[in-house]
């Protein structure tokens, strides 16, 4: 033919022509139809089918068996022989087409598939969101509470990550038949159901591992949400190029990846025919990359709990895990050594020899400072004392005192800056004493410890439960407390619904669960109403034997009755400490006579008459209608003199009058700098309430019936077992009766 246009001309009127169209003597192109070879972009699009040459749908092929590659190398070997005069037609029979291992290429199929991987690790998203929520803000509530309670922190995690386990459960039945039908028709149900759950689990091990490194509940639930994102993003490119083997390890640590991952590996294989089975997901790489992403977390979420606690805990050394005394308990050999320098101060009340023989809290020069920002407060500077086993010691001091930094110290909630303190024979600075002294106390804290959804009764279940109280004691415990605490009428009332008053007494219902021997309650009468309070006292008198309990509070009729020892704290400091005779003996200021008096009263005739027969006395406090003074008391023979004569003396304008011994308030005044107190000490109160109104017989026969169980605690794996489920329930409800869970579900 003349010309390549010619052959075009030909091929539109013929059809059945191939072209070939020399350059000069040694170039030339072939002009097939089209539909006889691959055009380039059938090329790119096809590949992916081409696994197997016989596919219909494999194009590539048609270059050998459309006459393409027989009529080029039939003219190369014409090219060759003519130029070369040696005949290579022997040779070129035995060409061979082999299939070559290629690198993958983008397959235009593939554009669909981005948005499935960019979605479906999403999908847990808004559950993870607000798990983060709920588990950071319950944890900074709760989590350093239950420690104290002998909960494990492992069986704290466990709980959470076996309840969110059954949420995911629920959330693959539903995502697992959308994801079949949508994407992957082919793989089976089981193994889909499998790969989803297992993500759904390192998802929650991820936001717990958070949790744990942030403690802030929005930053939590946006630093995952944006890790979630952005390594699914990640995950897409496996779709388009092979990634290296130590980069994909490194990349599978992050759960969106390996599930994107693969989701994408999964999408490819369908093609190519081979769909993903429950029999051979042990050759997934990825499976075992989740399950190894949860366990991490869990062991990360764990690490950086001990690390980096919240606002209450001591934080463990970075390294603690390479320490031998971590993982194997040494016994506690008892060594203990007080500073004297204040122990046997004119202040302090010497004990009866038989309770120095007892059980002890005995604290050491203990110091306590806070630093934050540029401001240095010293909160406990040294504090020496002890505190017996059989007596009830009140602490006692002004707003400030360091009262609740104390009892922090020794329930393990923060550590003391310098010194130490020994209960029984356990150190509190000894992480592992720590331990044992937690199995055999109880804090009630200044705050309400109570989970907020769960009724009275509820509560006291689960944390007996927590406490180790035998399942089959719970039922009896618990109502012998309701009854105690005269709680029965609110037993079924939800915590929140609860009043101040009804709220720390359940938070106290806790704190006596499982008959602990060593008490620590922190002003644990705040908010009650006097026939409470008497409860209380009553209770807690009746436990003392062979019990410690050290409490403190703001009132001082309640150290005077209920408290053996009292120990006034100023300012970081040991002011005094004994018996509340001791206490009047030292520092009291006598008697007090008060006076009521009418406008036709003259004051100066009345000292003068007052101090006819004492002439020590002093007029203390003078208002229009009151006159006090105080009578020093070792003139009490002359008191009957002076009242015959004031009942006599009928122009003085009295109206009535009365005389009060020492009380506690009046040493407490004195010890402290007047001034300064009555600004700091609103909660003073003057008067002595009028005791003793409650049916004491009831209350003691009730008291006897709890004494005398003697509760025995669970220990070991049963306690752990016990302690694991009844966290998961308490979620549970709680999760059940809030109904924005259900809301963001
Ligand atoms: N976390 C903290 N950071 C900084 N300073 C603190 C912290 N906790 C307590 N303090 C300071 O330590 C001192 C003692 O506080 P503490 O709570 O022990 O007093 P308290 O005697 O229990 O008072 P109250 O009777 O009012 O409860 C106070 O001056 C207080 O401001």
């Amino acid at each position: 033919m003349e010309d390549e246009k010619a052959i075009e001309e030909a091929y539109k009127n013929e059809g059945n022509i191939i072209g070939v169209i020399f350059q000069d003597n040694f170039s030339y192109r072939l002009r097939f139809r089209l539909g006889n070879v691959p055009s380039p972009n059938d090329y790119i699009s096809s590949s992916e089918y081409c696994y197997n040459y016989s596919s219909s749908e494999c194009s590539i092929p048609s270059y050998w068996f459309r006459g393409f590659l027989s009529l080029q190398t039939s003219i190369d070997a014409a090219l060759i022989e003519l130029t070369t005069g040696h005949s290579v037609w022997d040779e070129m029979k035995s060409i061979r087409g082999i299939r070559m291992r290629s690198s993958s290429v983008a397959q235009q199929s593939s554009i669909e598939y981005i948005f499935v991987i960019l979605v479906l690790p999403m999908c847990f998203s808004p559950f993870i969101y607000f798990l983060s929520q709920n588990v950071s803000r319950e944890k900074r509530k709760l989590k350093e509470l239950m420690k104290m309670m002998g909960v494990r922190d492992m069986a704290f995690w466990l709980s959470w990550s076996l309840l969110y386990a059954v949420y995911i459960l629920i959330l693959c039945s539903l995502a697992t038949p959308i994801i079949k039908y949508l994407i992957l028709p082919e793989a089976s149900f089981f193994a889909l159901y499998l790969l989803l759950f297992l993500y759904g689990i390192a998802s929650i091990h991820f936001c717990f591992m958070f949790s744990s490194l942030l403690k802030k509940a929005k930053a939590t639930s946006s630093i995952v949400f944006v890790l979630t994102f952005f390594f699914t993003s990640i995950s897409v490119i496996t779709l388009i190029a092979r990634i290296p083997a130590p980069l994909e390890w490194i990349l599978n640590l992050f759960c969106p990846f390996a599930f994107g991952a693969e989701i994408s590996k999964v999408s490819l294989l369908q093609k190519y025919g081979k769909h993903l089975q429950l029999t051979d997901i042990v050759e997934h790489s990825s499976f075992y990359s989740l399950i190894i992403d949860s366990v991490l977390y869990m062991l990360l979420a764990l690490y950086f709990d001990k690390i980096i606690p919240d606002k209450y805990g001591v934080p463990y050394p970075p390294l603690f895990f390479l320490k031998k005394s971590y993982w194997f308990k040494s016994r506690s050999s008892y060594h203990y050594e007080q500073s004297h320098s204040n122990i046997f101060s004119d202040n302090i009340e010497a004990v009866a020899p038989e309770f120095d023989a007892k059980g002890s809290i005995r604290i050491n020069n203990i110091k306590k400072t806070y630093e934050a920002k540029s401001m240095k407060t010293e909160a406990l500077r040294g504090l020496s004392f002890n505190i017996y086993e059989g007596q009830i010691t009140a602490i006692l001091g002004h707003s400030g005192a360091g009262k609740t930094t104390l009892l922090n110290i020794l329930s393990g909630l923060s550590s003391p800056s310098a010194g130490s303190a020994n209960i029984f024979k356990y150190n509190i600075t000894k992480r592992e004493d720590m331990e044992e002294i937690r199995k055999i106390s109880a804090v009630c804290p200044q705050f309400n410890v109570q989970f907020e959804y769960l009724t009275v009764k509820e509560n006291l279940k689960t944390f007996a439960k927590l406490k180790g109280v035998p399942s089959i004691d719970i039922e009896n415990e618990v109502q012998k407390l309701l009854t105690l605490l005269d709680m029965n009428a609110i037993q079924d009332s939800r915590a929140y619904c609860l009043s101040g008053g009804q709220k720390r007494k359940l938070s106290l219902g806790i704190t006596l669960l499982g008959d602990p021997q060593v008490l620590l309650l922190d002003e644990p009468t705040t908010g009650l109403d006097p026939y409470s309070r008497q409860l209380v006292w009553a209770l807690l008198n009746e436990r003392k034997a062979g019990r410690l309990i050290l409490f403190t509070t703001q009132f001082m009729d309640e150290a005077d009755i209920l408290a053996d020892r009292k120990a006034f704290i100023s300012h970081g400091r040991l002011k005094c400490i004994g018996s509340s005779l001791f206490l009047k003996k030292k520092w009291g200021i006598g008697y007090h006579l008060r006076i009521q008096v009418n406008e036709f009263c003259d004051a100066e005739k009345m000292t003068s008459l007052v101090k006819q027969y004492i002439p020590a006395a002093k007029l203390s406090g003078q208002r229009e209608s009151e006159l006090s003074y105080t009578l020093p008391l070792e003139n009490v023979d002359k008191f009957p003199a002076l009242f015959c004569d004031m009942d006599h003396e009928t122009d003085l304008g009295i109206v009535n009058y009365g005389v009060t011994m020492t009380t506690l308030e009046d040493v407490f005044l004195k010890l402290e700098d007047n001034e300064t107190l009555e600004e700091d000490y609103g909660v003073l109160h003057r008067e002595q309430e009028e005791e003793g109104r409650y049916g004491a017989d009831e209350t003691e026969q009730n008291l006897l019936l709890l004494s005398d169980s003697g509760i025995s605690t669970v220990r070991g794996t049963e306690l752990w077992r016990q302690q694991v489920c009844a966290i998961a329930r308490m979620h549970f409800l709680q999760l059940k009766r809030e109904s924005k869970f259900w809301r963001t579900v």
